[in-house]
């Protein structure tokens, strides 16, 4: 028997949303000693860490549970003389917590604790002559940080500041044969760099130059027995994937293509039902990564009792359409 159709959902498992379990998990997280390992290892991410924390909160409309005038200085202590912006105090800036950074400040509404212009000038200076973006001075070039790149500087309503037309080259030579995208030209395709191909080209307006019967094809293709969807053939399913691969659907107009009962049955099976928090899968330990993927999977289902969810910002619709940007999505 394959591996992956063993992931089942125990009879016993939570098949309601825990919110105000939830709400406690994210809301005491940074603070309760039990992570305080994890916190450890965890911390060069920390700036990524709020972003997943607050939105997830925010998901739940509990987003005043965290200290809104904390997370601003740190925000501010984390932007470096470069304008870029680090994980943490003190360590070297990069795309992935630039973007985090600026959808904080977006969701408080409070730009003006970065120095926007030389945030601005920090990402477009880390565009290449092919219009692939590096993640930071190192070099590293992906697709995810064409995303991040595109996302940010929409949300700043700085898009003049690359080569758009240049970076969509780039994203669209990443699609492979099978629908999928991949992390760089002939990469495999995995259903995370097709989330941040399809967002890239969607702040782009270009989504109309792909085949969405193809790609829609390959996203379904995700989906196992038990109703979790991985992130490539032969993986496990894992709840982010849930996410990414969701909201690409949405992104596609194709998000009925999938069987919503039995992926909404795997996120509730993932949730805690003593501490609260979703993990990866069922039985997993939790962490506020698979928790807010998991909350924003439901809200792009349609669960009601939490706050919409823009599928190519992954940031709540409130914020995003109060900053004037309505992203490309195909119907
Ligand atoms: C625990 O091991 C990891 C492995 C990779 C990473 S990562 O930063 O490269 N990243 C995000 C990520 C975060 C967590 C996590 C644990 C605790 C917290 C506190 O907020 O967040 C856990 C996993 C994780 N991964 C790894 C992963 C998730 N599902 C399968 N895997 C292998 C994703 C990884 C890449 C990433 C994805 C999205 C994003 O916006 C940023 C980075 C972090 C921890
Ligand atoms: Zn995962």
């Amino acid at each position: 028997k394959s591996v992956e159709g063993s992931i089942k959902c125990a009879d016993d498992a939570p098949k309601e949303l825990l919110h105000k379990l939830h709400v406690e998990y994210l809301a005491t997280y940074s603070s309760n000693p039990k992570h305080a390992m994890e916190k450890t290892i965890s911390e060069y991410l920390r700036m990524s860490g709020a972003y997943w924390t607050l939105t997830g909160l925010r998901l739940l409309g509990a987003a005043d549970r965290l200290d809104r005038s904390e997370l601003l200085r740190f925000i501010g202590q984390c932007q470096t003389p470069a304008g870029g912006v680090a994980g943490s105090v003190g360590h070297d800036p990069h795309l992935l917590y630039t973007l985090s950074a600026v959808q904080i400040c977006c969701m408080y509404d409070a730009l003006d604790t970065l120095d926007v212009p030389r945030l601005v000038e920090y990402v477009a200076g880390l565009q290449r002559p092919d219009g692939s973006f590096q993640g930071d001075s190192w070099g590293e070039v992906d697709t995810r940080f064409s995303f991040c790149a595109i996302a940010c500087l929409t949300l700043l309503n700085r898009l003049d500041a690359i080569d758009t037309a240049a970076a969509g080259e780039f994203v669209l030579s990443c699609h492979n044969w099978d629908g999928g995208f991949g992390s760089r030209p002939r990469s495999e395709s995995h259903a995370g760099q097709m989330y941040c191909c399809l967002g890239a080209l969607s702040l782009l307006g270009r989504l109309g130059e792909l085949d969405a019967d193809r790609t829609g094809w390959w996203l379904c293709e995700r989906q196992l027995p038990a109703g979790g969807l991985n992130g490539r053939p032969e993986k496990l399913p894992d709840v982010c994937y849930s996410w990414w691969v969701l909201a690409s659907l949405s992104i596609l107009g194709r998000l009925h293509w999938i069987d919503e009962e039995s992926v909404t049955r795997f996120i509730l099976a993932s949730q805690d039902g003593e501490d609260g928090g979703i993990s990866d899968r069922p039985g997993d330990v939790c962490d506020p990564f698979h928790t807010l993927f998991g909350l924003a999977g439901l809200s792009l289902l349609g669960d009601r009792s939490l706050a919409p969810i823009d599928p190519v910002l992954c940031m709540p619709t409130e914020t995003v359409r109060g900053r004037g940007v309505r992203p490309q999505v195909l119907t």
